[in-house]
């Protein structure tokens, strides 16, 4: 994993990496042989002991077992040809049997509909189970990858009956026959027996269905809330009701169940839906509440002016809340924040913890411009001058998952387009798509981002009311643009397995220079740029993605993990040095770091002082003074420091 993306380095021995890419490889040969033959019928028991054995591993992970694929600990994944998510509507689609399914095949314009037959095996990142046709006795096994679950509930065990849109058939990475899902938006999922059929008008369905939504609102059930709310809705609309005072109620309630699933565009559409506009005591009680709902939810997608204008249509209609005032007050603040870059970063940085990790802060970008920069893609560039140390961006995270916690988690995954091995935030890239089908108005943010598979493109696509997100698309556009936070917010164990990282989808833009303009800083999931420059306007900004002063490293890094070489000026120098220079320069850096770390340089011995001294001379005789005219020797500068600084403690002893 890149540095700047986690910080840490998991080592895996070439052995374990051979195996990896074995086991890798031969699924994908077998799945290259199987392609197009028919399914072979499955062995209704043989699954059942599966299930029961794989149930009885992931149980004992918490002794070191488990049946999911682990090296050193990591989840492996197995990164295959990416292919487009179904963008069929369900009727479109023609229903098709188990018994027509092909071996590695995308059955275009197809759907299957089938019931679970079994428990869940839930692993880090994959979940599977038996599913059986309707109508049939024949079973199969369906496992969803990544992208498992919802509102916190495991999509296969959150319900019993499925349609799988366009079904792939392929084979496991336990090469078992498999239908596969990697795109959220192919599996539907019918929502668990809503409200019982009762015969009557909408509005008596619409009832029921609400009383049945509040029950399970109590039992904090919320998706299973969400979707009778969503049912007594949808029998108003189809009985061309939704006028009636019921659907005020409806929307208001939903609104509050939305809000608790972060799903902030729905939860602001039903607040503001459910403003009546009564004026008597009762109604404008249950405005006030509904317009608090909207505010909440703009609030969260950062909808400065839109909730500033939700929150003071609640205080007019209750004057004396307490609640309304107080977020007024947090909404000056935040647009002030966003005019002028001003931050109280003392009192944002104070009210973060652990458990709160995410800044109550609004997104500052006073200077920036984005345009195409020659070679790198799209850059930014600034349109002002900017002062050395002046912020040039604050931004919040599109998304952010931390070391500490449970999205926090990292896999190896092998990707069949390079081969290559990385160490990917794929805990993230769940959260980003999770965020995304919950919050289509962010969907063309994140996927305006470069990431190698051009998936669906940016466009908004919505079929059936759920957005339709590539999931391989999302994993590409973190893969290219993620970054770890930073050491500013302690985050807990960073081991590789777990890391803090993010999105912030401005900010991507920020080409790489290995002697950059910017540097970036965090409070909490604030990032911030700042210039360590004086910098001109019509200037590219630029941070670096991978310190080091080694040019292998920096070298190799920037080449896996980001896919480029860097032609700034210090990496032009260094190719020229060519090998030998370089690691003598290393070893010499080695040298002086040795000894730097021996001595307390508050009272380094003089004798020392100057052994490094000797050092740094030969450092400086590996640089030709012309090829690095106007170029920073880092790794010597800060040697450089250590001595001027070691030189006056013993002045003053
Ligand atoms: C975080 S994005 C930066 C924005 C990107 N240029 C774009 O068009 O959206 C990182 C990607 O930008 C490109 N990039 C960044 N710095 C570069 C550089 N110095 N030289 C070449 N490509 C660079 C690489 O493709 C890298 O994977």
């Amino acid at each position: 994993m890149s540095q700047a993306q986690g910080e840490t380095t998991i080592r895996i021995s070439p052995q374990e990496a051979e195996r990896i890419q074995t086991r890798i490889k031969d699924r994908r040969q077998k799945c290259q042989e199987q392609a197009g033959k028919p399914r072979e019928a499955t062995d209704k028991q043989a699954l059942h002991q599966q299930i029961t054995m794989s149930n009885l591993m992931t149980d004992m992970d918490f002794m070191g077992g488990g049946s999911e694929k682990k090296s050193e600990g990591i989840t492996v994944l197995a990164i295959g040809k990416p292919y487009l998510p179904s963008t069929a509507s369900l009727d479109d689609l023609t229903l098709m049997k188990l018994s027509e399914l092909t071996m590695e095949t995308h059955h275009t314009g197809r759907k299957l509909t089938v019931k679970r037959k079994e428990e869940v095996v839930e692993q880090k990142a994959h979940s599977w189970t038996v599913v059986e046709e309707e109508g049939s006795e024949d079973v199969e096994r369906l496992e969803v990858v990544v992208h498992k679950s919802r509102g916190g509930e495991d999509l296969l065990d959150s319900a019993k009956v499925f349609t799988v849109k366009e079904p792939y058939f392929t084979l496991s990475d336990d090469n078992e026959p498999t239908l596969r899902i990697d795109h959220p938006s192919d599996l539907v999922v019918e929502v668990k027996e809503v409200a019982a059929n009762v015969a009557g008008s909408a509005v008596e369905q619409a009832t029921k269905c609400k009383e049945e939504g509040n029950a399970a609102l109590k039992r904090k059930e919320l998706i299973d809330a969400h979707a009778k709310y969503s049912q007594g809705l949808h029998e108003l609309r189809n009985g061309h009701a939704l006028d009636d005072k019921l659907s005020f109620d409806i929307h208001r309630n939903r609104a509050h169940v939305n809000l608790q699933l972060s799903r902030m565009d729905e939860a602001k559409a039903d607040g503001i839906a459910a403003v009546t506009g009564i004026d008597d005591a009762r109604h404008k009680d249950l405005d006030s509440k509904a317009y608090f709902r909207a505010a909440c939810a703009a609030y969260n997608l950062g909808q400065w002016e839109e909730s500033k204008n939700l929150f003071e249509s609640q205080q007019k209609l209750a004057p004396g809340d307490k609640d309304a005032a107080t977020n007024l007050e947090k909404l000056a603040a935040r647009l002030n924040e966003q005019k002028t870059g001003e931050y109280d970063f003392k009192k944002i940085r104070n009210a973060l913890s652990k458990l709160r990790p995410r800044a109550d802060a609004a997104d500052y970008d006073g200077h920036t411009e984005r345009k195409e920069s020659k070679g790198h893609g799209f850059g930014l560039f600034a349109t002002k001058d900017i002062e050395e140390g002046a912020i040039i961006i604050c931004e919040k995270a599109l998304s952010i998952v931390w070391s500490h916690e449970a999205e926090g988690w990292t896999a190896l995954t092998v990707d069949s387009r390079d081969e290559q091995t990385r160490v990917q935030p794929v805990g993230l890239t769940k959260a980003i798509v999770s965020k995304l089908m919950s919050n289509p108005s962010q969907i063309e943010k994140a996927t305006s981002l470069f990431g190698d598979h051009q998936g669906l493109g940016k466009q908004l696509i919505i079929k059936d009311g759920t957005p339709v997100v590539d999931a391989f698309q999302i994993h590409d556009i973190v893969s290219r643009n993620a970054f770890g936070p930073g050491e500013s917010f302690a985050t807990g164990k960073q081991d590789g397995r777990m890391a803090s990282t993010g999105l912030w989808v401005r900010s991507a833009y920020i080409n790489h220079s290995c002697i950059p303009n910017a540097k970036k800083d965090s409070v909490g999931d604030l990032m911030v740029f700042r210039a360590t420059r004086s910098i001109k306007a019509g200037e590219e900004i630029f941070h670096c993605y991978a310190e080091s002063y080694d040019y292998e490293e920096r070298a190799a890094n920037l080449k896996t993990t980001w896919g480029f070489e860097c032609d700034c000026r210090l990496c032009k120098a260094e190719r020229k040095d060519g090998a030998e220079l370089r690691a003598k320069r290393m070893g010499l850096m080695g040298q002086a770091d040795a000894l730097m770390q021996r001595e307390d340089i508050r009272i380094a011995k003089r004798i020392t002082i100057g052994r490094i001294e000797t050092v740094l001379k030969s450092l400086n005789e590996t640089y030709n003074d012309e090829r690095y005219k106007g170029i920073p020797r880092y790794g010597v500068e800060r040697i450089q420091e250590w001595v001027d600084e070691a030189k006056r403690n013993l002045k003053k002893r």
